[in-house]
């Protein structure tokens, strides 16, 4: 999530809330048209840090290696079009957590051998943050990955709401990756704990 995914309201408070709906891991995603840049992205990023940090929630910084560095963030997430996944180790330290994108089985196979912790995968339905978005490929493509032997934590993203999320649970994976569907609502908090309530109910 960035300041262009708050509805106008401060990223800030948003991501408070969201964490005390039961959030449990924030990815700063700062992008796409009128998305801060250069300082003003940084002191976002620090703001929201810290609020992650007094959570004990980790923070994750999408593709901008150098401020996942500069930061001491708890992880990076990379796709198919950014820096390579087996050179995050050493440039961030053999803690960091690692998430790359998968939309395939080559893809999921050659981001585990690169070293990923966990994959994202998607989009599992039609979506309006991204829009480069790669075509929607359904709750389908995780029960393929699983099929295929693939065993590190899966989180679906793209499109996902609480009443979306089942089908995509019921698929193999192990959590969802939300932009919208909190960072939009009227109230993110009790929207994140309608995703939180489906977790651990039988699917
Ligand atoms: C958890 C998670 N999964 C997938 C993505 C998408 O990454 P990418 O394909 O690099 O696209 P951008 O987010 O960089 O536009 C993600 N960010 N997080
Ligand atoms: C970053 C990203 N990668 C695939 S879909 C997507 C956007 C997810 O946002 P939303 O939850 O609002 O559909
Ligand atoms: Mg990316």
């Amino acid at each position: 999530m960035g300041s262009v995914n708050c509805a106008g309201r401060n990223p800030v408070t948003v991501l408070r809330e969201a964490i005390a709906g039961g959030v449990t891991m924030f990815q700063f995603r700062e992008k796409g048209a009128g998305s801060l840049t250069g300082q003003a992205a940084y002191e976002l990023a620090r703001e929201l840090q810290a609020v992650c940090r007094e959570a004990g929630v980790p923070f994750i910084v999408n593709d901008d290696v150098d401020m996942a560095a500069v930061l001491g963030a708890d992880g990076i997430h990379v796709g198919q079009e950014d820096a390579p996944a087996a050179s995050l180790r050493s440039r961030l330290g053999h803690e960091a957590i690692v998430g790359v994108s998968a939309h395939s089985v080559e893809e999921a196979g050659r981001a585990i051998a690169d070293g990923a912790d966990y994959l994202g995968v998607g989009p599992m339905y039609p979506t309006l943050s991204k829009s480069d978005a790669r075509p929607v490929q359904g709750p389908l493509l995780i029960q393929e990955l699983r099929s295929h032997g693939i065993t590190i934590p899966l989180v679906g993203i793209g499109g996902i709401t609480p009443e979306k999320a089942p089908p995509v649970l019921a698929a193999g994976a192990d959590g969802v990756s939300v932009i919208s569907a909190i960072s939009q609502a009227e109230e993110p908090g009790l929207a994140a704990a309608a995703f939180t309530a489906l977790y651990g109910r039988a699917t």
